[in-house]
């Protein structure tokens, strides 16, 4: 039992959080921290917070655990102003896409408390956000990952991970660097497939035209490109080392597949094609965990 957490960006990731160990009934009482007052009242309403601090030294004041879900950018501004405030034994953790960037954040801002401070990411979402995207069943029998670093303190971290297995996710362990390149792969680089296609098609003047015209798979690859612009920004600033390197190795690919289109080289293109549908047909459709796409 969890006497209180204190939530500060109460959007999609906090506020599912707070409604998962709530419905749980895992939590005595909850604080929500967002900059905007709209979200505050927001989930004030909705019930995912029981109180909404006035500032965020307010809203970790008392608090057992802390759980900071702000867009990456805004994560080292944050543990700088909640700092002074926490209790002596007070966890923090976070939900951030990448993981080098926000633990480098903490290590400085959190000073002598940054062996209470558990590293996390739920690899879970969807393409909306704010309070009102927030559902208690977004964790359940999706992966978290945390990924502590030497001086992280171990009860912390088992304290972090009991929460996230309390809201039916299924928690690993894995090394920060190495979290950072696989989620590049599988999340960061996607979405910008995905932003960049729907962006170069938004440009058309027939746009509407060809979009009413689209089947089932570009709604499926479209979707992220709903996603939110100022958490992607962030995500790929934050971890730009790695997407900068899939990036590099996509566009080798896209030329090649080009190349093979202008040559008329259609063995290419069913080995290319055929490669990934068996890969994909083998390995991705693992029928134990749901994708990450809405429940
Ligand atoms: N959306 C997704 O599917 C996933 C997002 N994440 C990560 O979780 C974090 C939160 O994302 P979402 O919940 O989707 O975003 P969201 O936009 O739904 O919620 C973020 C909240 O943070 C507040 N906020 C923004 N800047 C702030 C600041 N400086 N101080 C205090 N509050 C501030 C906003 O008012 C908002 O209420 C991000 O770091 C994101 O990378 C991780 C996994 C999945
Ligand atoms: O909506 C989707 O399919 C996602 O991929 C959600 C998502 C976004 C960011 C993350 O760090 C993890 C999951």
């Amino acid at each position: 039992m969890i006497k209180h957490l204190s939530i500060i960006g109460v959007g999609l990731i906090g506020g599912s959080l707070a409604l998962a160990l709530k419905k749980a009934g895992l939590v005595e009482k909850v604080t929500g921290f967002s900059r905007s007052q709209a979200a505050r009242d927001e989930a004030l309403a909705l019930g995912i917070i029981d109180n909404a601090a006035a500032s965020l030294a307010e809203a970790v004041t008392d608090a057992d655990i802390v759980f900071v879900a702000v867009p990456m950018g805004a994560m080292q501004a944050v543990f700088e102003q909640i700092a002074a405030h926490l209790k002596p034994q007070a966890i923090v953790t976070d939900g951030g896409s990448a993981k080098q960037q926000i633990v480098d954040a903490a290590r400085e801002a959190l000073g002598n408390k940054f062996d209470r401070f558990v590293p996390g990411h739920p690899i879970a979402g969807t393409e909306k956000s704010g309070p009102s995207a927030a559902f208690a069943e977004l964790y359940q029998q999706h992966r978290v990952v945390l990924t502590p670093v030497a001086e992280t303190d171990k009860s912390a971290l088992e304290q972090v991970r009991q929460m996230w297995q309390q809201t039916g996710a299924d928690v690993f362990d894995m090394e920060v660097e190495h979290h950072d390149v696989v989620l590049a792969a599988t999340s960061h680089l996607p979405h910008v497939l995905a932003f960049n296609l729907v962006g170069m098609l938004a440009k058309r003047e027939d746009c509407d035209e060809v979009l009413r015209y689209a089947a089932g798979g570009f709604r499926d690859f479209s979707r992220i490109a709903s996603s939110d612009a100022v958490m992607w920004r962030d995500i790929c600033l934050g971890n730009r080392n790695a997407i900068l390197e899939l990036l590099q190795q996509y566009r080798s690919g896209l030329d090649q597949i080009e190349q093979a289109i202008r040559q008329d080289d259609g063995d290419f293109l069913i080995d290319v094609f055929g490669r990934a549908k068996r890969a994909r047909d083998s390995r991705f459709a693992d029928p134990t965990l749901k994708d990450n796409s809405e429940v």
